[in-house]
C-alpha cells in the first residue's frame, strides 16, 4: 500500500517514516515539506539515512497520489487537505486537532473558523476500536488526552472528579524553535503552563462523557526538560470508595488483551520510542491515583496513527509497531 505523509519534515512525520520502515504492507512513497522541497528526507532526519531515498515534495492536496495519507501538519492546515484527499479516494488519518471535536467546540477552543468540517471517528483504539474499523477517515487524538483518557477510562463511571496533572517532553511543541522551548528556558526547570485553559481539556471532557462519565474534569500541563514522553497523574475522586484490590482487578479486566496497554509502574524511559501506554494504580479509598506514561510522538501521535491505519485497513494492529522501547 502506497503511503503519503504530509508534513514529513516535522517530528511526528519523521516518526511515521521511522515506524513504517518495519510495516509489512505500507511503503512511504511521498513525504511532503514546503520549506524542504527537493531535499533528501535524510537531510532533515539523519537517523533515517539508508532507510529511505525519498526527497521531500510539495504537491497540491489534489495531486497527492497514495492509497493512504497521514496528515502530520499543524491544526488549521489539515482542513485544507482532508476533503480533497477523501474525494480522490484515499484513506486518511489526521494527526492534527482539526477533526477531534464538534465544529462549534473546535471553533470556540481554537478561535478560528473551520472551513471544511465533517464528522470523523476519534481514533483511540482501546476505547473506540469499532468506530475506527473500516473507516476512510479517522481523527487521531491529542497527545495529552491519549495518556490521560487511558488512565481514567476504567473508573470513568465511578468518578465524581478527575484531575489530570501532566508532565510533557519538549518535542510536543514541534520542530519550530520558540522562547518556550529555548534550551535555557527548559533545562534544569519545570514550568506549568495554561494552568486551567489548555486546548486539550475539551477532548478530555469529550472522552469522559463518551465513556458515560458525569465527572468534573480538570487539567494542568507542565513542561519538563526531556525530549519525549508524557507522564500523567490522574487524581480520581470517587463517588464511593474502592479498595486497592478492587481497583487493580477493574483495570486488569478493562485492558485485558490490549497489546499496547501494560499495567506496571509507569516511567517515561520504559515507553520511549514505543506505542505502549504503561499504567499504574494506587487507591486510598475515595481517591485513586492513576499514573500513565506514553511517548508523545508515538502513542501520542505517529504510533497511534499507524495503529488506526492498521484497524482501518484490516492489518494486524501492531504491524509496524513492534519496536521495543529504548530504556533508558
Ligand atoms: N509533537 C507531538 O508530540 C504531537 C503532535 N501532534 C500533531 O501532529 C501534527 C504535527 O506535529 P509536529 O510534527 O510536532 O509539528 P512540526 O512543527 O514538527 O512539523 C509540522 C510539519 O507540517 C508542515 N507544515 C507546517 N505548516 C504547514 C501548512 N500550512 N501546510 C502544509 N504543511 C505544513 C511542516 O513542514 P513545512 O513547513 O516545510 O511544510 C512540517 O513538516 C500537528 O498537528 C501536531 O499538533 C499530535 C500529537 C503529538
Ligand atoms: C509541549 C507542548 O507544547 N505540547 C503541546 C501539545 C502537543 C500537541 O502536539 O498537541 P496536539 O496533539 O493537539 O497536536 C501543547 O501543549 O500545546
Amino acid at each position: 500500500m502506497d503511503v503519503a505523509i504530509v508534513g514529513a519534515s516535522g517530528y511526528a512525520g519523521g516518526e511515521l517514516i521511522r515506524l513504517l520502515q518495519t510495516h509489512s504492507e505500507a511503503e512511504v512513497v511521498t513525504a511532503t515539506s514546503r520549506a524542504l522541497e527537493g531535499r533528501p528526507v535524510s537531510s532533515q532526519h539523519p537517523h533515517l539515512r539508508g532507510y529511505t531515498d525519498l526527497a521531500f515534495s510539495n504537491p497540491a492536496p489534489g495531486d497527492i497520489d497514495a492509497d493512504f495519507v497521514f496528515l502530520a501538519v499543524p491544526h488549521t492546515a489539515a482542513m485544507n487537505y482532508a476533503g480533497a484527499l477523501l474525494e480522490g479516494g484515499a484513506r486518511v488519518v489526521d494527526l492534527s486537532a482539526d477533526y477531534r471535536l464538534p465544529k462549534a467546540v473546535f471553533e470556540a477552543v481554537y478561535g478560528v473558523p473551520h472551513t471544511d468540517y465533517f464528522e470523523a471517528p476519534y481514533g483511540i483504539p482501546e476505547l473506540r476500536r469499532d468506530e475506527v474499523r473500516g473507516k476512510q477517515f479517522v481523527s487521531n487524538p491529542g497527545c495529552f488526552p491519549t495518556g490521560a483518557t487511558l488512565a481514567a477510562a476504567p473508573l470513568a463511571r465511578q468518578a465524581a472528579y478527575v484531575i489530570y496533572d501532566s508532565k510533557t517532553g519538549v518535542s510536543g511543541a514541534g520542530d519550530n524553535p520558540s522562547a518556550t522551548t529555548h534550551y535555557p528556558n527548559v533545562a534544569d526547570g519545570v514550568n506549568a503552563y495554561k494552568w486551567t485553559s489548555h486546548r486539550h481539556l475539551a477532548e478530555m471532557k469529550q472522552e469522559l462523557a463518551a465513556l458515560g462519565s458525569s465527572a468534573h474534569c480538570f487539567f494542568t500541563p507542565h513542561l519538563v526538560p526531556v525530549n519525549r514522553g508524557i507522564l500523567t497523574t490522574a487524581h480520581i475522586i470517587l463517588k464511593e470508595p474502592m479498595g486497592q484490590e478492587e481497583v487493580e482487578a477493574l483495570y486488569r479486566h478493562f485492558y485485558q488483551g490490549e497489546y499496547f496497554v501494560r499495567l506496571q509502574k509507569p516511567t517515561l524511559s520504559a515507553v520511549r520510542g514505543s506505542n505502549f501506554c504503561d499504567i499504574g494504580v494506587e487507591s486510598e479509598g475515595e481517591r485513586v491515583v492513576v499514573v500513565s506514561a506514553i511517548d508523545n510522538l508515538v502513542k501520542g501521535a505517529a504510533g497511534q496513527a499507524i495503529q488506526n491505519m492498521n484497524i482501518m485497513c484490516g492489518y494486524a494492529e501492531n504491524d509496524g509497531l513492534k519496536v521495543p522501547p529504548c530504556l533508558p
